[in-house]
């Protein structure tokens, strides 16, 4: 059997509904593109309130929703402006510590209004690699869904560095997943899924709907983001596709741009599904 396939088929969109209507546990990441304005830095909350939206109705039908939510940089970075050059990485990381309350401040003011409170985590992917900050990150992330807040994670960007991997909350997202032991992983980006090409460079580019198999045929297709607050394009979200589907997890790529949508996936959105490695979820790490 091929490793991917091309072909949009009705099926495909229902499978992709199904796997969202019926996760127990969802880990749901927002790339900056979607959460911040490209051209005013300011935080997109028409849409936002329409995720949140989505989101209260996963809760309200039993459902949990972990967040990843990337945009601290971008949200900060204004602080800087008329430099004229890329943000060294300790510029980068003041816009963060100034974005990251701006972040979940809008975070926090939309789900007040549906009647949620809201834990905010900041991890890197080194703290969930090592088992003691990983069990207790665990711990009080269980403790969260148990009072009914909605719990939202962002890397850890002030103490984060190029070697342990700053600006990639797509992977943080695969390892928050597999911590939680979440049913499906879903990256919410400006792009369909994966596409044979970058769209943005080939617009002739085709959609691959589904991926059992990272080969070094798919990662050939996986470019860079030209996204100016955005970081790892395809690269990282292919890192995380195989982290979460050697773990058993399935991972969905969708766009995110238009408002509600969760609800569009539900409805047939297209997207690029990970198909997990055939795992008894008993074998999975219990915590
Ligand atoms: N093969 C590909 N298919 C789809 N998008 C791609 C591909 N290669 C590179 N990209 C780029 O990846 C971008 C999405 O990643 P990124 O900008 O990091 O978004 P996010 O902020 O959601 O993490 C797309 O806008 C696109 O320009
Ligand atoms: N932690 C950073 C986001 C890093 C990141 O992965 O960005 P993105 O590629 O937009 O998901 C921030 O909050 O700005």
């Amino acid at each position: 059997m091929s490793s991917l396939s091309l072909q949009r088929h009705p099926m495909a969109a229902t499978t992709r509904a199904v796997q969202l209507l019926s996760a127990h546990r969802l880990v749901v990441k927002i790339g900056s593109a979607l959460l911040v304005d490209e051209e005013t830095g300011k935080i997109r909350s028409a849409w936002l309130e329409t995720l949140i939206a989505d989101i209260v109705r996963l809760f309200e039908r039993g459902q949990q929703v972990i967040i990843v939510t990337s945009g601290a940089v971008a949200l900060g970075s204004g602080q800087f402006d008329g430099l004229g050059r890329p943000l060294r990485i300790e510029e980068k990381q003041t816009a963060a510590a100034i974005g990251q309350v701006r972040l979940m401040l809008a975070y926090e003011q939309s789900l007040k209004r549906h009647g949620f409170a809201v834990g905010q985590m900041l991890l890197t992917s080194e703290d969930l690699q090592n088992q003691h900050r990983r069990l207790n990150s665990w711990s009080t992330l269980q403790q969260l869904l148990k009072i009914g807040a909605v719990p939202i994670i962002n890397e850890n960007d002030t103490i984060a560095t190029t070697e342990i991997c700053f600006g990639d909350n797509d992977q943080l997202a695969a390892r928050v997943a597999l911590m939680v032991n979440a049913d499906v992983l879903i990256l919410l980006s400006n792009v369909d899924g994966l596409f044979t090409e970058d769209p943005h460079d080939n617009p002739l580019a085709r959609l691959v709907t589904e991926v059992r198999c990272i080969t070094p045929e798919i990662e050939a297709m996986a470019g860079h983001s030209h996204a100016r607050h955005s970081s790892g394009g395809m690269v990282t979200k292919l890192m995380a596709a195989r982290i979460a589907m050697d773990a058993g997890c399935g991972m969905l790529i969708a766009r995110g741009n238009e408002a509600y949508p969760l609800a569009a996936i539900e409805n047939g959105a297209p997207s690029t599904s990970f198909v997990p490695l055939a795992k008894d979820r008993a074998t999975r790490e219990e915590h």
